[in-house]
């Protein structure tokens, strides 16, 4: 067995309960800081570590493929389209790829749409276990009437999405009001039901690092399943320094409650060796049961080209040209 195979197929099944959240607790949201400077030179030292070594990068690809949340989110999205994109979800890499490397079988995590295209998504991916991710609640700007946004989950779960990724109200956390904030949160998690609730914090609109970390306790106390930096619509959308105040406040969570919250970085990701570094970071923080689709996923539109060039060069030597694998 190659090491990519030994990567993919032996992801233990998800014996996890849920998150259930818990009442809001102000010490514990008080108590979380955020030193900007510290967490930046931290940051800034990432992308030049090896932790992940060059000879087993294929298997960290293809783990990458496995927790990728393949998106399209634009005005322009058709039932072709996505049927296009479900068909690279159940295949994301080339045939001949794939069966060099031992890898068939080999999936995304998850396909991310706007609710009308639920539909065609969930048709395009019958006979498969890769679920549809819904945005809701008014994504991006999660500014429509409240009411709405939580009867736009319903629709969605009813439409058959199995993972809604909901935006909070960011001025919720601009002015303080962390009980609004748990409340519309909860809410929301309650009309998600069975289906699993990623809360998107809308990072680049929070102003600061300690409102990232305050806002991400809140979520998970609230009873987020992932907690999620971006939409892909912010002038500024997943960075590292995020990344490592967003991951903290889930190990303290979980050091606190003994639940694990996924994480989902989202937005500007679409380099393999960018997602190296973000794997990298979730082992040093996090650790190996995080590097699973059920605790991590990207949020990413075109990710998966590059990861599926890196893998061409892998098998063969060569890179083609990036339109050969446009989709993804
Ligand atoms: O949640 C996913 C993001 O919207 C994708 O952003 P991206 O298009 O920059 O990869």
């Amino acid at each position: 067995m190659t090491e990519a195979q030994t990567t993919q197929t032996h992801l233990p099944q998800t014996t996890d309960p849920r998150n259930p959240g818990m009442p809001l607790d102000m010490d514990m949201v008080m108590r979380r800081t955020a030193n900007r400077s510290a967490i930046e030179r931290r940051a800034a030292t990432l992308p030049g570590r090896r932790t992940l070594k060059k000879d087993h990068q294929a298997a960290w690809l293809a783990r990458a493929i496995s927790c990728i949340d393949l998106t399209t989110l634009a005005g322009d999205d058709t039932p072709g389209r996505v049927a296009r994109l479900c068909a690279k979800a159940r295949q994301p890499v080339r045939a001949d790829l794939l069966a060099a490397l031992g890898l068939d079988g080999l999936t995304v995590g998850a396909v991310c749409v706007y609710h009308d295209m639920i539909a065609p998504a969930v048709s395009a991916l019958a006979g498969t276990n890769i679920p549809v991710a819904a945005v809701s609640t008014g994504f991006p700007a999660g500014l429509s009437p409240f009411g709405l946004r939580v009867a736009e989950i319903g629709e969605s779960v009813s439409a058959g999405a199995r993972e809604i990724d909901i935006v909070i109200s960011r001025r919720k956390v601009l002015t303080g009001d962390w009980q609004g904030l748990y409340d519309e949160v909860k809410t929301f998690r309650e009309a998600c039901g069975d289906a699993h609730i990623k809360a998107i914090l809308a990072t680049g609109e929070l102003g600061t690092l300690q409102n990232v970390a305050r806002a991400s306790m809140v979520c998970m106390m609230a009873g987020a399943d992932f907690i999620k930096t971006s939409t892909g619509k912010e002038s500024v959308n997943a960075t590292l320094p995020v990344s490592l105040v967003m991951m903290r406040a889930i190990r303290d969570y979980h050091g606190e409650t003994g639940c694990r919250v996924g994480y989902k970085p989202a937005g500007g990701i679409s380099r393999a060796k960018d997602a190296l570094v973000y794997l990298s970071l979730v082992k040093d923080e996090l650790g190996d049961r995080w590097l699973r689709p059920d605790l991590f996923r990207f949020g990413a539109s075109s990710l998966l080209g590059d990861i599926e060039r890196q893998l061409e060069h892998h098998v063969t030597g060569a890179y083609s040209a990036s339109w050969r694998h446009a989709i993804g």
